[in-house]
């Protein structure tokens, strides 16, 4: 992957956002979250509000309370707090962007707005006013078309965006084009800045391209397993990097024909791991637990069971 690299690398969980039953932050599971990632699946960064963490569906209190308590208990453990910041206004952004940096996030992130969607000109200038708010933090681009509907060549986005945001550090990309990934690569490896990708079924793909590491959901709960397709990758052991992410999409192929969303997914994470997540914020709604159930089966029959 990287050569070389101080940068984002490796494996980053999109932390999921525990709730009480009631649907109110649950902020005293945060810590033992933390010790999971680090002990049970290996994981050493997180990446905070994102859509995983259903961090549009909360307030900016909830969630600047959730990045101040990531970066509290990851303070000396994580290697990394990235804090999603990204919102339909520009200026909430810029807040959470604010406060991210007075908790001592290490950098932050942000997709574009979604309702009314922005020119290339506009996510350029949007990340700008992100950016500006914390010039001092690391900013990454988010780019999930799939689900905001900013349908754009991140290419063209990424054109002369160092001179216009010195603070501009790379991209987290989700999108499954991948000419534009690997074209995005191109641009950002000589600036030294980091390309990570967030679609874990095709991980492997994107590794090829030269992707610095991965952004997901996934590695929540598969990041040991997922981690021995990167050192496999690493090796030069092709064959086994593509069983193990061959393993990984039968179990998501199977979880996607049960209508496998982000409430089911996070009704996994809470079985596997045994932290238990809450139900979903509206509005997402829960799912009856056989189908989590029926998930969780056949990780363990595709993956072995979670570590000890
Ligand atoms: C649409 C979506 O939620 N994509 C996930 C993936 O990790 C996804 O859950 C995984 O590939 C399983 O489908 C991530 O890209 C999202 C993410 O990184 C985030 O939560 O910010």
């Amino acid at each position: 992957m990287c050569p070389n690299s101080s940068k984002l690398t490796g494996l980053i969980a999109a932390t999921f956002t525990p709730l009480t039953p009631q649907g109110e932050l649950n902020l005293a599971l945060i810590g033992p979250y933390v010790d999971y990632l680090l002990e049970k699946q290996r994981v050493r960064s997180v990446f905070v509000n994102g859509t995983t963490g259903e961090g549009c569906s909360l307030t900016l209190e909830e969630r600047k309370q959730l990045a101040e308590e990531w970066c509290r208990q990851g303070k000396g453990k994580l290697d990394q707090v990235i804090v999603h910041v990204g919102c339909l206004s520009v200026k909430d952004s810029q807040e959470l962007a604010r406060h991210a940096a007075s908790v001592g996030a290490d950098a932050i992130a942000a997709i574009s707005p979604f309702f009314l969607k922005p020119s290339n000109a506009g996510v350029t200038d949007v990340s700008k006013g992100s950016g500006s708010a914390a010039p001092q933090l690391p900013l990454y681009y988010y780019h999930l078309p799939a689900l905001t509907g900013v349908k754009l060549n991140v290419r063209e986005v990424l054109q002369g965006i160092e001179t216009q945001i010195p603070s501009f550090k790379g991209l987290k990309f989700s999108g499954v084009d991948l000419r534009d990934l690997g074209q995005c690569v191109s641009y950002c490896r000589p600036h030294g800045w980091s390309v990570l990708y967030g679609v874990d079924e095709q991980l492997l793909g994107a590794l090829a391209l030269g992707v610095c590491g991965a952004v997901g959901s996934t590695y929540n709960y598969v990041g040991h397993f997922m981690n021995k397709m990167l050192n496999a990758f690493e090796k030069g052991d092709l064959a086994l990097a593509q069983d193990l992410q061959f393993k990984m999409q039968d179990v998501f192929t199977f979880a996607n024909s049960l209508g496998f969303d982000l409430a089911m997914n996070k009704q996994v994470m809470s079985l596997w791991s045994g932290l238990p997540m809450g139900p979903p914020r509206l509005p997402l709604l829960p799912w009856p637990s056989d189908r989590t159930q029926d998930i969780v089966k056949k990780l363990q029959q595709e993956m072995g069971p979670c570590p000890k």
